[in-house]
């Protein structure tokens, strides 16, 4: 018998997540597969923010939700024959077997052609995190980003240069700063964790700021949004800093609105899925960017299945830089 491995959610949420959370089990594959369906092995899978709120939609003891990169072991499916790789939305399971549905490119869509680029790019920057960046900034946004240095503020930052703004990013550690500045070409970089915000701002953009791309919320994004110009634009994209709080809806963070009236701010939260009509585009566009060597991109990779836990822990306490991915 062969058997595949997937992860639990074995019990709640309930603040930083912690192994409890989750249950390691082994289920039998199939021997073979029926018409239309297709057979799929992990060989990359994602670590995500937003899978620590999801969750909460969910109940105990279903698999835990995430995207992988994996290959056709078994198809009676043309349209992914043996061998190709796939982006799909299969959970926390080292193999897959799903049926695609014409149209339900939600769950299975065959990986675009990366022209070698690491397949594992199709989980960052070539695929929702790059979109999430491209299109929220370029639709709703412009310039300055927190979570800056991560999957989405990275590709946020280096699109915002390639568009001609200055471009100032807050990151958790000194090193992700330099690699911001020095490697990806930030104007400015600075550490959230030590360096005064308003202070910051002074320095970096004595003018005040146009846009604000925001990957935390809480006080931060309050201080930053209180440094705003007139008409300025704020795409909310995440708030980071309050998924692992016991009570999101309670969290407290200095009130905006006075800011937003009299500087006419237009704020607008989004999910990328908006525009899943221009999916490919997305990742067309950062992919040119990074053949150009206008997009640099790095990932921290976890290495085998049974640590994605612990990769997720790490990705939450912000030991990535770029993209947090788990290698089978
Ligand atoms: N709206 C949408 O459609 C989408 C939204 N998102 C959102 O974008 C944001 C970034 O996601 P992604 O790029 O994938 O993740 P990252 O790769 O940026 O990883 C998460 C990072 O968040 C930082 N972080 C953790 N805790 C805090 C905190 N309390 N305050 C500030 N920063 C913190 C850490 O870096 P550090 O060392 O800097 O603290 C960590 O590395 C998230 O909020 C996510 O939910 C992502 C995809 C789609
Ligand atoms: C307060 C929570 C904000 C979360 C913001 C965020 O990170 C959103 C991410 C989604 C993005 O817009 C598109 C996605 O693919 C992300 C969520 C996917 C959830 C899928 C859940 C279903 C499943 O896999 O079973």
């Amino acid at each position: 018998m062969v058997s595949g491995k997937k992860f639990i959610y074995a019990k709640a949420f309930s603040g930083f997540p912690t192994l409890d959370n989750f249950r390691l089990e082994e289920f039998e594959l199939p021997d073979s597969v029926k018409d239309g369906e297709v057979l799929c092995q992990a060989e990359y899978l994602s670590v995500d923010p937003y899978m620590r709120p999801y969750m909460s939609r969910y109940p105990e003891g279903v698999l835990m939700i995430g995207q992988q990169v994996a290959r056709v072991l078994k198809s009676a499916n043309p349209k992914y024959p043996e061998g190709s790789l796939v982006c799909g939305k299969f959970g926390w399971a080292t193999h897959t077997l799903v049926k695609p549905e014409d149209g339900d490119w939600d769950t299975i869509f065959p990986l675009p052609e990366l022209k070698g680029q690491p397949s594992s790019y199709g989980l960052g920057v070539l695929g929702m995190p790059g979109n999430t960046a491209y299109f929220g900034l370029l639709e709703l946004g412009n310039r300055g980003s927190d979570g800056a240095a991560g999957a989405v503020g990275s590709v946020v930052g280096q699109i915002a240069k390639i568009k001609g703004c200055k471009v100032i990013g807050f990151a958790g550690t000194q090193e992700k700063c330099d690699y911001l500045v020095k490697e990806l070409g930030f104007d400015f970089a600075f550490n959230y964790k030590t360096d005064d915000i308003k202070e910051s701002l002074k320095k970096a953009a004595p003018k005040g700021v146009d846009c604000y791309f925001d990957n935390v919320g809480g006080e931060i994004s309050s201080t930053i949004i209180g440094h705003m110009n007139l008409y300025g634009r704020i795409a909310v994209c995440g708030s980071i800093s309050a998924y692992n709080s016991k009570n999101m809806a309670k969290e407290m963070a200095p009130i905006i609105q006075p800011h937003m009236i009299f500087q006419q701010l237009k704020m607008e939260g989004f999910v990328v899925t908006r525009w899943a009509d221009r999916w490919f585009e997305g990742i067309k566009q950062n992919l040119q960017w990074i053949e150009e060597g206008k997009i640099k991109y790095t990932e921290t990779v976890t290495d085998g299945f049974e640590n994605m836990p612990q990769a997720f822990f790490d990705m939450l306490n912000g030991k990535n830089t770029g993209k947090a991915i788990v290698k089978v």
